[in-house]
């Protein structure tokens, strides 16, 4: 049985990965973590200092703000890390790689497979068709505190490998300058309470290609962080991506 913390238990995704947890059988969580301690079906404490139990992993969907506690505590402890939070920055990101030297860490800003082969897939577009634009588009939830996405951030960055020199524009507002043809342009929208929405334009002459990804239920992040739980709980100090998990599911 794996035991797993789950960081951030009360919000949406940790209720979310909590429900799902009851229906399988090779995993518990023995302790939650959330601004707001309470007591359910596991202990939901205000600090992850005060869980003593050992876990085989811990499953992070919080806030920035709790990165610098809940790598201590996993790194003090030796405890594999998925990490879901998105919003990160530059700095979290390489004591996040440097950790991976100590425990294994998996970081996605998008649990889904499907958004990976979104990822790879608008990489692919993106080196065939160098003279097109590209324009990112993303759509959630009312609540959600950061922007753009996470999973923008990481279509724009794969796109970015494969065009040197391109550069991001958030939302573009000058209407007095032709768009660039070296852009990435990334625009969030927020309504609602819909999960999450990505499109890719690519813009060519007389021919436009869009890809588009939509979630309607958090139980697809949830089941593909509960994978990489899974995926992570038995390997060595590393940093893994959603490109590890599923090169080990294809036959
Ligand atoms: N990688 C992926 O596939 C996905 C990533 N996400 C990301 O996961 C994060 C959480 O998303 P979501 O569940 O929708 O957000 P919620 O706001 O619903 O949940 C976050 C929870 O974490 C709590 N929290 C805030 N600070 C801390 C802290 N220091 N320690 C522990 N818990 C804390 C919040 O409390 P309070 O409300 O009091 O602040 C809240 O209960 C976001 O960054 C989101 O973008 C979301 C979905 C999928
Ligand atoms: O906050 C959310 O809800 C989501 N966040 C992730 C992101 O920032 O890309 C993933 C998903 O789209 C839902």
């Amino acid at each position: 049985m794996i035991k797993i913390i789950l960081n951030g238990a009360r919000g949406k995704m940790g209720k979310t990965i909590a429900e799902l947890v009851k229906s399988q059988e090779d995993v518990e969580i023995i302790a939650g973590v959330d601004v707001v301690g309470e007591r359910g079906d596991f202990p939901i404490y205000d600090s992850i200092f005060k869980i003593d139990e050992k876990a085989d992993v811990i499953v992070d969907f919080s806030n920035p703000q709790a990165f610098d506690n809940l790598l201590s505590y996993a790194l003090a402890r030796r405890i594999p890390l998925v990490m879901g939070t998105t919003g990160l920055v530059e700095s979290h990101r390489l004591k996040l790689q440097d950790a991976a030297k100590t425990i294994p860490v998996f970081y996605s800003q998008n649990m889904s497979l499907g958004v990976f082969l979104m990822v790879m897939l608008s990489q692919k577009l993106a080196r065939v068709l160098s003279d097109f634009d590209v324009e990112i588009v993303e759509r959630h939830h009312n609540q959600k505190i950061d922007a753009p996405s996470g999973t923008a951030i990481m279509l724009a960055e794969a796109i970015q490998e494969v065009r040197s020199g391109a550069e991001f524009v958030y939302s573009r507002v000058d209407k007095r300058k032709k768009r660039d043809k070296n852009e990435i342009g990334i625009h969030s929208i927020r309504a609602g309470n819909l999960v999450g929405e990505h499109r890719v334009i690519f813009g060519g002459e007389d021919e436009t290609i869009e890809i588009s990804h939509l979630v309607t239920s958090r139980k697809v992040l949830a089941a593909g962080a509960l994978k990489a739980a899974k995926f992570i709980v038995e390997k060595a100090p590393g940093y893994y991506t959603m490109k590890d998990l599923v090169d080990s599911l294809s036959c």
